[in-house]
């Protein structure tokens, strides 16, 4: 379940040495990079930000609107030159730059040049032991991992300098992970996976109204997201609304809003979610607790894109795409006249199914380094033994992805202080034992 919200900007002005701090994010898998760009980047008084791929990357963007973005050449969610022309698309002014090429032709400048200088100490820094730019392989039960091309064998990158010419390239290694075309904040490389980012970025420019189907704790909200930010509706809002979570009676005047005095306890006219989602998308969670009256005037809206305030006999028209979810079976309620046969036909429009975890196990792995990668911004990040990890694969995880981060989280706070998370810390809660 998810909670309402509107997706918001936060500025936060760090000072760094009495000087109001540019901000940079960077995004890289290789922790070791990581921390040697930010001891250079610090001293050259940039505040970093980290993420471990694209969809963290996406997120530090939205939140922090950084002067700057290094992006490494190979990033285990997104393909890089996706990631970088969507970038592009979306933050026109920013500083971009990849530790690979370093100079794509864009005209220097002295911010350009400090984070060159600064990808050059990072280099420095590593000295000429190339297994330090190797991330720790996890082995995966060979049984269930098979799945994901490659995935034992972690990215090894070597990073060299074009004497004399402030240019760095990265060599790869023949070990090196094939790049993995998902989509942003979506994790995961299984074949229905990347079929879903397929059907994401063929919709997602379009303001066709999509229907997101799927299990609880799947992603649905991700995806509904991702649609968002990949169309040209990005820079607006992207509006929340639980329908299983806001009680009968007041969900209608959470969507269409209401004037002052329009029902006891109305002391004030307010806009509606709606309404707050003019030039966005509105993201229609659990659609199927939507009661049959409302039903009706949302096919209303759907169809004209006009909308009346609930005591309100003025008429307004936005400019709203709708995108909503269910787990619960619609055309299955259509038939059963729980469920309005028409509204169903117009959110279906473009039918998308979002699968459950446990038929995309190799999406496990990866989604597993995910969070604990998430979890290492706050607490020392910590690695899953074999004999845990293999407790994984043997769970049918009925909660999926959301159960999945949650059975990590409890694992890493029972490993107290170790590094390691145990067979014996991976606790499932006996109702969802598979
Ligand atoms: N492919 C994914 N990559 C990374 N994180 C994911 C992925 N899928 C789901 N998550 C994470 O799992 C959690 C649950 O996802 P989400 O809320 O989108 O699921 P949902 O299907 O909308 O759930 P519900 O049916 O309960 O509303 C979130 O924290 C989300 O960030």
């Amino acid at each position: 379940m998810v909670s309402e919200m509107i997706v918001g900007r936060d500025v936060a002005p760090v000072v760094i040495d009495g000087v109001v701090a540019r901000t940079v994010v960077l995004a890289s898998a290789d922790a070791g990079l990581r921390q040697r760009l930010r001891a250079s980047l610090t001293g050259l008084r940039w505040q970093v930000r980290e993420a471990g791929g694209g969809a963290e990357a996406m997120a530090q963007l939205d939140a922090s609107q950084p002067e700057a973005l290094l992006v490494d050449s190979w990033l285990p969610d997104l393909e890089v030159g996706e990631f970088a022309g969507q970038i592009r698309m979306l933050y026109p002014g920013m500083e971009l730059l990849r530790v690979d090429g370093g100079v794509d032709g864009a005209a220097r400048s002295p911010r350009r040049n400090e984070l060159l200088h600064a990808l050059r100490e990072a280099q420095d820094g590593a000295g000429n032991d190339t297994a330090a730019w190797a991330a720790a392989p996890v082995a995966v039960p060979r049984s269930v991992g098979r799945g994901y091309g490659g995935a034992q064998e972690a990215p090894r990158q070597v990073l060299s300098v074009l004497m004399g010419r402030e240019e760095l390239v990265w060599q790869e290694s023949p070990a090196r992970v094939q790049p993995v075309v998902t989509l942003p904040e979506m994790v995961g490389a299984s074949e229905a996976m990347q079929e879903l980012a397929r059907l994401i970025r063929l919709v997602a420019p379009r303001s066709t109204t999509v229907l997101i189907e799927g299990e609880t704790g799947t992603g649905k909200e991700v995806v509904a997201k991702a649609i968002h930010r990949l169309s040209e509706r990005a820079g607006k809002p992207f509006v929340v609304l639980n329908c299983a979570a806001i009680p009968e009676a007041l969900l209608e005047a959470e969507l269409f809003g209401h004037t002052r005095g329009a029902f006891t306890g109305a002391v004030q006219s307010r806009t509606g979610r709606i309404e707050a989602a003019h030039g966005g998308t509105l993201f229609l969670d659990e659609i199927g607790e939507m009661p049959l009256a409302l039903q009706a005037k949302m096919l209303r809206f759907l169809e004209c894109g006009e909308l009346q305030r609930v005591g309100d006999n003025e008429t307004m028209r936005v400019d709203v795409r709708v995108i909503a979810a269910t787990h619960q079976p619609l055309e299955q309620r259509a038939g059963e006249r729980t469920f309005r046969l028409d509204l169903y036909h117009r959110l279906a429009v473009f039918p998308v199914e979002v699968p459950a975890l446990r038929m995309r196990m190799e999406d496990l792995r990866l989604l597993a380094e995910h969070f604990l990668d998430l979890m290492g911004q706050e607490m020392p990040r910590k690695r899953l033994t074999i004999e845990a990890e293999a407790r994984l694969y043997e769970h049918s995880w009925p909660g999926n992805v959301r159960e999945l981060m949650h059975v990590l989280e409890r694992g890493a706070i029972l490993a107290g202080d170790r590094m390691e998370i145990g067979a014996e810390e991976i606790r499932f809660r006996r109702a969802t034992r598979g």
